[in-house]
């Protein structure tokens, strides 16, 4: 059973239950580089309250260090160590999972924050954004030559893919067969941009999943590989933590999976259908509100501020009715005390 959030009390009291706030990015603290409304407030009232803050993105475009760029651009306070991404998921996994022979490379479908990672971690790899790879032209007659030393192909998303690294990509996997390990940063299918979606890294491998016949190890939401990667870096209590995302098969899913609270937003891919019915979807998230910004109200917004849902907020942080009178989480009238009126 969900609690769909709607009164300040109730964000109150999230804020009380939880000390550690585990944020995807895609669809709940911007779609591409379009804040969403309120996020920075929140993320603000969070650390006042000595929250411990963490990112948790699918996203593999970007290297930690590149997001920790676009966090300062847009004016989100955020430290590398708190940034996990599945480029870097993907890095470690070949590194310390698979352990990867250090004469062995990687062929990658991607772009170039997942060749970040790969380099940070000591991971060779070819392909990703070589211009001889990033070309619209292809001689069909001829099926390139291996490189050798390759085994393992790593897809992510990649806004130049082209039929040459597709066939690329194909060949290591359909001539090295099981000795080529097929890896993918994530499966969404589709990300949140802004005004609309967009296929996403799910789409991206679909013709090489088609071509081969084979599936990759994702190492992104919802599978544990990235929480591992928190774990090693970052101690927090699951019990005490709360995973809050846009889409249910990644990130309520990779919370549930990893015995966190889920706060569902409907600020990026899921529609309020799909949770509260009539046909809600069977991943059902602890808690779900509409955007990240409705939290403003348990920060006890100025008095007489508007906040998500469209309540009007004393200083106290209770909703106020048409009379102005302070009201409680079930909707009763307080008092001055904050007791309810008989
Ligand atoms: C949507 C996803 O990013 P996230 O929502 O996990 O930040 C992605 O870009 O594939
Ligand atoms: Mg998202």
């Amino acid at each position: 059973m969900t609690t769909h959030l709607s009164s300040p009390s109730q964000y109150l009291d999230l804020l009380s239950k939880y000390d550690t706030w585990m944020f995807d990015c895609d669809g709940v603290l911007w779609n591409d580089d379009h804040l969403i409304d309120g996020a920075i407030e929140v993320l603000k009232l969070l650390r006042t309250h000595q929250k411990q803050i963490l990112f948790v993105t699918n996203n593999a475009s970007k290297s930690r260090k590149t997001y920790k760029k676009k966090f300062d651009q847009l004016g989100v306070e955020a430290h590398v160590d708190e940034i996990f991404g599945s480029a870097y998921a993907a890095a470690v996994y070949i590194s310390s999972v698979l352990k990867l022979p250090k004469d062995q490379k990687v062929y990658v479908i991607g772009m170039n924050g997942l060749e970040e990672e790969l380099a940070e971690e000591g991971v060779a790899y070819l392909g990703g954004t070589d211009p001889a790879d990033n070309t619209l032209s292809f001689t069909p007659s001829s099926v390139f030559s291996p490189d050798p030393s390759v085994s393992a192909v790593l897809c992510g998303l990649d806004l130049s893919l082209n039929y040459t690294k597709l066939s690329k990509a194909f060949t290591y996997l359909h001539t090295l067969g099981p000795k080529c390990h097929f890896i993918a940063t994530n499966l969404d299918s589709t990300y949140p941009a802004k005004g609309g979606i967009l296929p996403g890294a799910g789409a991206v491998m679909a013709g090489l999943r088609v071509a081969s016949g084979r599936e990759p190890v994702c190492v992104g939401k919802p599978e544990a590989t990235m929480l591992e990667c928190i774990k090693a870096k970052h101690d927090f209590n699951p019990e005490r933590t709360i995973m809050v995302g846009d889409r249910l098969n990644t990130d309520i899913l990779f919370g549930q999976r990893g015995g966190l609270a889920t706060l569902l937003v409907l600020s990026g891919i899921t529609h309020l259908e799909e949770v509260a019915g009539p046909n809600p979807s069977p991943i059902v998230p602890t808690y779900y509100t509409n955007s990240l910004g409705d939290l403003r109200a348990a920060g006890g917004s100025q008095n007489g501020s508007k906040i998500g849902n469209g309540f009007v907020v004393n200083g106290n942080g209770h909703a106020l009715n048409g009379n102005g009178h302070a009201l409680n989480g079930n909707g009763h009238v307080l008092n001055g005390n904050g007791h309810v009126l008989n």
